[in-house]
């Protein structure tokens, strides 16, 4: 699978009918802006968004962001009409909403496959994610997440599957409990991200850090957003601490001394380093660069 380096830790929605929001969705820092075609979007306004996102591809400057946009559903008249236009644009990715079956991504990795040659661009470049927002989603997550070689990730989309499963969102999230796991393994056996749903009440600010604590600790690579101001409240849970830095640090100067010496593991303060204990360690650091905590050498900047 192709397991994608980059930190993916906030993807956010942009409603793809918002001119002023599409313009400015670059100013807030997502790690991945994520235009939005479908649920956002109007019957009537499905045409305009479309065209309002391809132009925007073309003009507006998102600097590194990764460039997302959750097209309409297979069981629609559009997707065929986004798949193109979004193509020929040159997104980075293209997220399927409700996918239910590996069959689904087989469908839609023809489409942008057809799509790539009659646009002349590279075959394989426009990456792929799927959206699980159903019990037949959940139940099917493994062989969605291993469809295809463009596969980056899969997501939780819990206000749908809630629906499905005849309930609606709890303050605890027992009710995500199952689904979450699932998702999360099915990621992980695929080598690929996992993303956690949003969270809609934008006033429940102690809701907002409770959900993000709890998808953390369960190892999700980030979360859907809906608003510019639930970015930096993620990236605050996901930033390490000063002590985890120092420590992951001390582990990757550590194991390359022992490297030097031929060896694979060693033991630092009486605790055994190995392989797993040195990928972490990077990941911290990738994450505290990526938050702004150490300078260009790797050294802890002072807040
Ligand atoms: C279940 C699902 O399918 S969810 C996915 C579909 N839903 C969406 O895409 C909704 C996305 N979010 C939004 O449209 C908005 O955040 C709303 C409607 C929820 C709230 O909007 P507001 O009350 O205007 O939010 P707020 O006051 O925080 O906005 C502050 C600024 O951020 C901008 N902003 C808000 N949300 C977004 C967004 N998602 N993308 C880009 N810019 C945004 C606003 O335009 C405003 O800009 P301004 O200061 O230049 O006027
Ligand atoms: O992907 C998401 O989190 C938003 C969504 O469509 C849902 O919750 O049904
Ligand atoms: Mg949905």
């Amino acid at each position: 699978m192709a397991a994608e380096e980059r930190l993916r830790r906030t993807m956010m929605f942009v409603p793809g009918n918002n001119p002023a929001m599409i313009k400015d969705a670059g100013i807030f820092g997502a790690d991945s802006i994520m235009f939005d075609l479908e649920d956002a979007v109007s019957l009537a306004e499905k045409d305009a968004a479309r065209y309002l996102i391809y132009e925007a591809l073309q003009t507006v400057d998102y600097g590194d962001a990764e460039l997302v946009v959750r097209i309409n559903g297979l069981d629609t008249p559009f997707y065929q009409n986004d798949i193109k236009a979004m193509v020929k644009a040159g997104i980075d990715v293209i997220r399927l909403p409700k996918v239910e079956s590996a069959e689904m991504i087989h469908t839609l990795e023809t489409l942008v496959a057809e799509a790539e040659q009659t646009f002349g661009r590279e075959i394989g470049t426009t990456h792929l994610m799927a959206a699980i927002e159903s019990a037949r989603g959940v139940v099917n997550a493994n062989e969605i997440a291993q469809a295809s070689d463009r596969m980056i990730g899969i997501a939780l989309s819990a206000e749908d599957y809630t629906t499905d499963m005849k309930t609606h969102r709890y303050p605890d999230g027992q009710e995500l409990l199952y689904a979450r796991n699932v998702i999360l393994h099915a990621a992980r056996a695929a080598g690929i991200a996992a993303f956690d749903t949003v969270f809609t009440d934008l006033n429940d600010e102690a809701g907002f850090y409770r959900e993000t604590e709890l998808i953390h600790q369960l190892g999700f690579d980030g979360k859907s957003l809906i608003n510019p101001r639930q970015i930096d409240m993620v990236n605050q849970v996901y930033q390490p601490t000063q002590k985890e830095i120092l420590t992951a640090q001390n582990v990757i100067a550590a194991i390359e001394a022992a490297r030097q010496k031929g060896s694979g593991v060693i033991a630092m303060n009486g605790q055994m380093v190995d392989r797993p204990v040195v990928l972490r360690a990077e990941r911290v650091m990738r994450l505290a660069k990526a938050n702004h905590l150490v300078d260009s050498e790797g050294n802890y900047i002072e807040k």
